[in-house]
């Protein structure tokens, strides 16, 4: 701790901080989250994979880390995946003395046991304010050694993150649902087995068309959603039958694509805890937690689907429906974690699809 780093961009921006965590440079994508509390959380969120965190929250590291190799139904209990994701973290104010009931480390302490850099003392308005005008940039923290820039959103990261093999969860219930996996946060895996459905966890290029199951979901993910072809091609099949199917976040990309939309790359993304979104043809408004950085055009949606959600600070589409099929995708976070759990009523929703059709087909 305490040596000097530098977090430098692209476009030749220099900032001098502090070091905590590793001691070490890392490239990757500079994006900013404006949530107040979630760093655990966030930092082992599979989508930040490649990506170089902000955090607007002045003060980060005072609740500390929980044990993030505690497990409960075979899942990290405290943590998004098994390991932090993102590439380098950058605060303002880094608290290294904790207190929490359930931290047991110190956040530099465990960024440190995982090779990842952090800086402090910089001025994390300055930085947001710049990537909210020119957009999401490259950059690096550097240490002893200078590192090339990296372009996280030209390689496959769903392959990095997905599972390898085939995985059940809560084996045996009625309801059985495939999970394909580009990056599923444990937080979907937990609604799911909290309301008593069995999920298998598919690899995120898997053919899934053998399996016995009910309904399908599709994870959120990192990276640009253009680049998982398989999983668009095995999309397109099961949107052919009748399964209900829903998604999250790059799952609403994903099936987006597969229905015969196009995405775009927003200009800084969606990074917080508090976005605005509104449930198309009424007056409801949830505030709902987001991490993404690309987006589905809606403007000219395929036949049968219509905007589920539009987001009340840009006007962007927060998800699609399918106008008579139990389709439904979000471009939110429904399971929060962190963040506002407003909307986990969809996988209820869901859930309520997936039995009618089995009722149907028994
Ligand atoms: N959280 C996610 O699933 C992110 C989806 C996609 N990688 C994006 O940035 O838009």
């Amino acid at each position: 701790m305490d040596k000097t780093v530098k977090l430098v961009f692209q476009d030749g921006l220099e900032i001098e901080g502090k070091s905590f965590g590793a001691y070490t440079s890392a490239a990757g994508e500079v994006v900013f989250n404006t949530a107040l509390v979630g760093y655990n959380e966030s930092l082992t969120d599979p989508s930040y994979k490649g990506q170089i965190m902000v955090m607007t929250a002045p003060m980060i590291g005072n609740y500390g880390v929980p044990d993030d190799k505690a497990m409960i139904n075979e899942i990290e209990a405290w943590m998004e995946s098994n390991q932090i994701q993102v590439t380098g973290l950058v605060v303002s104010y880094y608290a290294d003395d904790y207190s929490h009931w359930n931290a047991i480390q110190k956040l530099g302490v465990w960024l440190e046991s995982q090779n990842i850099p952090g800086i402090y003392g910089v001025d994390t308005r300055m930085i947001t304010k710049k990537l909210r005008e020119q957009g999401s940039t490259l950059g690096k923290i550097v240490a002893d050694t200078d590192v090339a820039y990296y372009d996280p959103n030209e390689d496959n990261l769903v392959d990095q993150v997905s599972c390898k093999e085939v995985i059940r969860y809560n084996e045996g219930a009625d309801i059985k649902i495939v999970l394909i996996d580009c990056g599923v946060k444990n937080n979907i895996i937990r609604c799911f087995v909290n309301r008593d459905v069995e999920v298998i966890r598919v690899p995120w290029d898997y053919d899934y068309s053998t399996l016995e199951y009910d309904g399908l979901f599709i994870s959120n993910g990192p990276g640009d959603p253009a680049l998982c072809v398989p999983t668009i091609n095995n999309i397109k099949e099961s949107l052919k039958g009748d399964k209900p199917i829903f998604g999250i976040c790059l799952g609403n990309q994903l099936v987006s694509l597969a229905a015969g939309a196009s995405t775009f790359k927003l200009k800084y993304g969606h990074r917080s805890h508090n976005q605005p979104v509104q449930l198309v043809g009424t007056k409801r408004c949830f505030i709902t937690s987001q991490n993404h950085g690309f987006a589905v055009d809606d403007s000219k949606l395929p036949e049968g689907f219509k905007t589920f959600f539009t987001n009340l600070n840009d006007g962007t589409c927060e998800g699609i429906r399918h106008e008579s099929k139990p389709i439904f995708t979000v471009q939110f976070h429904p399971e929060a974690m962190g963040g506002p759990v407003d909307t986990e009523y969809l996988f209820d929703e869901f859930i309520e699809e997936v039995k009618k059709y089995k009722n149907a087909n028994a």
